[in-house]
């Protein structure tokens, strides 16, 4: 199981880590850390006057695809998504299977003002003080990979230390673990991580059992305007794209053209 996999090199690399920069160093760089996280709830959510809200996606390869974009550039990528009216840049930092790089959020962050998601396989609280060492203001947090202890765990910490949190659902129990811990944003994910099969009825399904007042996210395979519209009307905030816009001839053109999908 490709999740499984990846999360178990995740915690392989942890230990490395922790022996590099133990925790107690690696928060002490965070008092002269310039980067205070944003409130990334008000960025996320749907308005009148901006109903489409835009995850714009720095991804240079990934499991199912393998490599997706050979002149990767992450910095001109969220340079041009943050011109073009992304909402938020989700940042992969994975290595293995991604291709990401922690590093990626701190170029990003120097020179871009939109707000930087995390995302990566969280599963200890070293990460998530990496995450704001390195200059994220929200953090993803997948419910399939953690159990509801380690996921209420993880997300209280996350915002302890002033990071909000996507948490990531593709079915029933997914849901009923993100609400056990309280999550504010929650995004559906059509992909499914372990057969990458895609699901683009999953939100009909799960929206209606999501209470009144989150913001909901859906999550990959997104690449046409129907489908914002589509999803848009039955209760979608937020859609967090990556490979399409990585092969598009203009992300500008692209952008702009899905955020103005409903008018
Ligand atoms: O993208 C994958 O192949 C993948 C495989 C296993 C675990 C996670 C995976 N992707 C992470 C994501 O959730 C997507 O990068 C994100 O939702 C954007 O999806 P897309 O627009 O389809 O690139």
């Amino acid at each position: 199981m490709i999740l499984d996999e990846i999360i178990e090199k995740t915690k392989e690399d942890l230990e490395r880590r922790k022996v590099e920069i133990p925790l107690d160093l690696l928060g002490r760089s965070l008092s002269s850390n310039p980067y205070a996280p944003r409130d990334v709830k008000k960025y996320l959510t749907s308005t009148k006057d901006e109903p489409v809200r835009i995850i714009a996606e720095v991804k240079k390869a990934s499991p199912s695809k393998g490599i997706i974009k050979e002149d990767f550039d992450p910095l001109a990528i969220a340079q041009e998504y943050s011109a073009n009216g992304a909402n938020a840049i989700s940042v992969l930092t994975e290595p293995h299977y991604f291709k990401g790089d922690l590093e990626y959020l701190t170029q990003i962050r120097r020179y871009v003002p939109t707000p930087l998601l995390r995302k990566d396989f969280i599963v200890d609280k070293y990460q998530i003080v990496e995450a704001l060492v390195y200059g994220a203001d929200f953090i993803l947090l997948i419910a399939k990979a953690l159990s509801t202890k380690e996921l209420k765990e993880l997300y209280e910490y996350a915002l302890y230390v002033g990071l909000e949190v996507l948490v990531e659902i593709h079915d029933k129990e997914d849901l009923s673990k993100a609400m056990k811990c309280g999550a504010n944003i929650v995004g559906i994910n059509h992909r499914n991580l372990d057969t990458f099969e895609m699901d683009m009825q999953l939100c009909d399904k799960l929206i209606p059992m999501i209470p009144n007042g989150k913001i909901i996210v859906a999550e990959s395979g997104v690449s046409n305007t129907e489908t914002i519209k589509r999803l848009s009307s039955i209760g979608a905030d937020a859609f967090l794209i990556g490979e399409h816009f990585m092969r598009v001839p203009s992300i500008k053109d692209e952008l702009e053209t899905f955020k103005n999908a409903i008018k």
